[in-house]
């Protein structure tokens, strides 16, 4: 299936240009888990079908996928496929059911490092997770170039405490004893999941994805210090891999997102990465400031916003778009997945002010920027 018909034009490339530092007309925007729980349309599909069954079958998620784009006519500059961060656990040789209401349940979590020797040894993403790559380019011909469209893969460290803790955990205890215990075999466990990670990017993107993303959405769990030991390398091999990989000519524009890590903003900056995503816990001039305009940013409304009433989304999107700016390294987006109990007409208010906001702040640059050549010329 893959490459074999050619993928229709881009209409819309907002996100690709802001992602590799190009000037925008304005701020492109989308939202982490845009496809899901909020939208009525998607928990009619949940009625009928399991989660894991919608990932599985490439018509179900290409509809999946595209459901906040047609509803959002024009209001989103990108989509992102339809999967989930534990399909790796899966093709690991892990079972994982999603638990209605409860999230992602493992019956069978690794409990000591002697568990490890029941995962697949070397993992071939073509057989395990071809259906991931099959809904990638349906859903590249269905777009029909409307949005360019995102990949995206867990993270080593995320991916290793969920096998670990065996679902959602407040204190990830279990994990952390293994870090702590055992580090040589946890060192081990990230180094085989990062295997993985880099051969399903490639594969996505050799399928049609045009960006992709890695989340490392238990980053902020770790200390500064085990930050750097157990997940910075992971992040930076998974860019530096997929990168040579692909080669020059295929490889696409990179973002991380490690929520909770703010401390470690500096370092992801420089790993490789084009784009660096944010959480709420960072104000706009203080991670311009950090980055120094080494990579693009996203980010980063706290999601809860969205459950605060017209007046507190279009305050905080004022705020938010006018200070990162709306022309030049920036995406506009939450600091973490929209929430099930979002209203879908908070989540249109949040698009169209991200829209009008950035059509302002552009035309107001420009007519600084037309005044101070006055100046000169003057
Ligand atoms: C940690 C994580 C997971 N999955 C994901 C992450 C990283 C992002 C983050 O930090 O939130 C990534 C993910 N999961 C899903 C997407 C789809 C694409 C999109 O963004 O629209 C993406 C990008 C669908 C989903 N993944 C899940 C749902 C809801 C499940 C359902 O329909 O019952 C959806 C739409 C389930 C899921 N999957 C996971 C959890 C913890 C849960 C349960 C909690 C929840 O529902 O929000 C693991």
């Amino acid at each position: 299936m893959t490459e074999s018909k050619p993928f229709p034009p881009l209409k819309n490339d907002l996100l690709l240009r802001a992602a590799r530092g190009e000037k925008t007309e304005r701020a492109p925007v989308w939202v982490m888990r845009q496809a899901g729980r909020y939208l009525p349309e998607f928990r009619a599909e949940r009625v009928e079908h399991d989660f894991f069954k919608i990932c599985r079958t490439p018509e179900l998620a290409t509809k999946v996928t595209l459901q906040p784009i047609d509803r959002y006519d024009g209001l989103l500059d990108a989509s992102i496929i339809f999967s989930d961060i534990l399909v790796i656990p899966q093709a690991m040789g892990m079972t994982v059911e999603m638990v209605p209401g409860k999230g992602p349940h493992f019956p069978e979590p690794l409990v000591l490092p002697a568990d490890m020797a029941k995962l697949t040894k070397s993992v071939d993403v073509h057989k395990e997770l071809q259906y991931v790559f099959d809904a990638i380019t349906m859903t590249r011909h269905a777009l029909n170039g409307r949005v360019p469209l995102i990949g995206f893969v867990g993270a080593p460290w995320t991916l290793m405490a969920y096998m670990i803790e065996g679902g959602g955990s407040k204190t990830l205890s279990k994990a952390k004893e293994w870090v702590f215990k055992y580090p040589k075999e946890s060192h081990e466990l990230l180094g085989r999941i990062t295997d993985v990670c880099v051969d399903f990017l490639v594969g996505q993107v050799q399928a049609g994805a045009q960006m992709l993303q890695v989340f490392e959405s238990w980053g902020g769990e770790l200390s500064p210090h085990d930050f750097e030991l157990f997940s910075l390398p992971y992040l930076a091999q998974i860019v530096t891999r997929v990168k040579a990989k692909l080669g020059k000519d295929k490889a696409v524009p990179m973002t991380v997102f490690a929520k909770g890590s703010w401390y470690a903003l500096d370092k992801l900056s420089v790993i490789g990465y084009e784009v660096v995503s944010l959480d709420w816990t960072h104000t706009p001039e203080s991670a311009k400031a950090i980055t120094k305009g080494h990579v693009t940013l996203q980010g980063n409304m706290d999601p809860n916003v969205l459950l605060g009433g017209d007046e507190a989304i279009v305050a905080t999107v004022e705020r938010m778009i006018r200070g990162f700016g709306s022309t030049e390294r920036y995406i506009a987006n939450l600091g973490h997945g929209i929430l099930p109990s979002v209203p879908v007409d908070a989540m249109g208010l949040f698009l169209k002010t991200v829209h009008r906001v950035g059509l302002e702040v552009a035309a107001e640059a420009k007519a600084a920027e037309a005044a101070s050549d006055t100046k000169v010329l003057g």
